[in-house]
């Protein structure tokens, strides 16, 4: 786990002394779009074109954020149009690593980098900006063009996924339509602060007050979400929208990853039924299951994070993911 300064590589874990405990994400730094040949300007600098075979997404198959990003490639039917490659599930000392494992294979994604051969993800935010100084984080949407990064920021990678291929794919799926864009902007802040991040800032904190003040939060929206899901179908009524697969990510690695090693104990997804109903139906939409892969997920934390689990053993449980009803 590290970090790049002036385009130098230094292994260091989150800095949290400064914050009182609190674990605090920085803000991803490659926020260009791709965007559909009818809206593309090529005056603007942030923009690049819809088309075919450009772009790479370089994702981590235990990794929340790059996890949203695979999904919406699957909802949006845009496996032929974008290739994809994942990271080894350990993120140690160089960061995350391209190396060959066969004991990690996805039956799905193949792990490495196919474009240049990197031994590390760092090596790729080097090649798109020499003098880089920041994290080193997955999602990487890649243009194989201009050899850079158009983005690694999973809200705005999903976002385009959305919407700009819709004339190449045909797919008009529209999970971020404008008559609900101020409800699901409302639904993800919560999600956003409390659960998503909130299960880092929990497992991440270094102080017991740091931890309360993200658990509270945590566990008082997910019976929000309980309570909404009692008498709806999705988060924004019964139209399936972003939000709900920017919640599942979080949802499906819960009860095996973050009720133990992040500490988020105080009831697991199975405990809630509606919840679990929902995970369930998200889980089973058709091309979603090839997405998860729960061996990179436990072994991604578990391993990885030595300061929080120094033996790095990886539970076995649990067994299901499920109640099944
Ligand atoms: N805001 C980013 C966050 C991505 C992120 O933090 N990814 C984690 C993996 S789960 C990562 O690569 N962390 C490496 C690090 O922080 O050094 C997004 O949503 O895309």
């Amino acid at each position: 786990m590290g970090l790049l300064i002036d385009g130098q590589w230094a292994d260091k874990w989150y800095d949290t002394d400064s914050t009182g405990g609190k674990f605090v994400r920085s803000e991803s730094a490659f926020r260009n779009w791709i965007v559909s040949s009818t809206d593309y300007d090529n005056t603007n600098s942030n923009h690049f074109p819809a088309e075919p075979d450009r772009y790479h997404l370089y994702v981590s198959l235990a990794c929340p954020w790059a996890h949203r990003t695979l999904i919406f490639r699957q909802l949006k039917d845009l496996e032929e149009l974008i290739s994809v490659s994942c990271v080894h599930p350990d993120m140690l000392a160089n960061g995350w690593e391209f190396k060959e494992d066969p004991s990690f294979q996805d039956p799905y994604i193949d792990m490495g980098d196919p474009l240049y051969h990197s031994d590390f993800a760092y090596q790729l935010y080097t090649r798109a900006k020499a003098d880089y100084s920041g994290r080193v984080t997955v999602p990487i949407l890649w243009d194989k063009q201009t050899q850079t990064i158009v983005s690694n920021e999973s809200a705005d990678i999903i976002r385009m996924f959305n919407s700009a291929f819709n004339d190449l794919t045909g797919n008009t799926l529209d999970f971020y339509p404008s008559e609900l864009s101020s409800d699901i902007d409302a639904i993800n802040q919560r999600i956003y602060d409390t659960v998503n991040n909130g299960v880092y800032k929990c497992g991440f904190a270094t102080t017991q007050q740091a931890y309360q003040e993200a658990l509270e939060p945590l566990f008082s929206t997910l019976d929000h979400i309980e309570t909404i899901l009692k008498n709806s179908a999705f988060l924004v009524g019964d139209v399936q929208t972003e939000a709900d697969w920017r919640l599942f990510t979080t949802l499906i690695r819960f009860d095996a990853v973050y009720f133990g090693h992040f500490k988020c104990n105080l009831k697991r997804i199975i405990d809630y039924p509606n919840l679990n109903r929902y995970l369930q139906k998200l889980f089973n939409t058709k091309k979603i299951s090839n997405t998860v892969n729960l061996q990179h997920i436990k072994r991604h934390y578990y391993y990885s994070h030595d300061m929080i689990n120094p033996t790095r053993i990886v539970p076995d449980g649990p067994t299901t993911l499920f109640r099944h009803s």
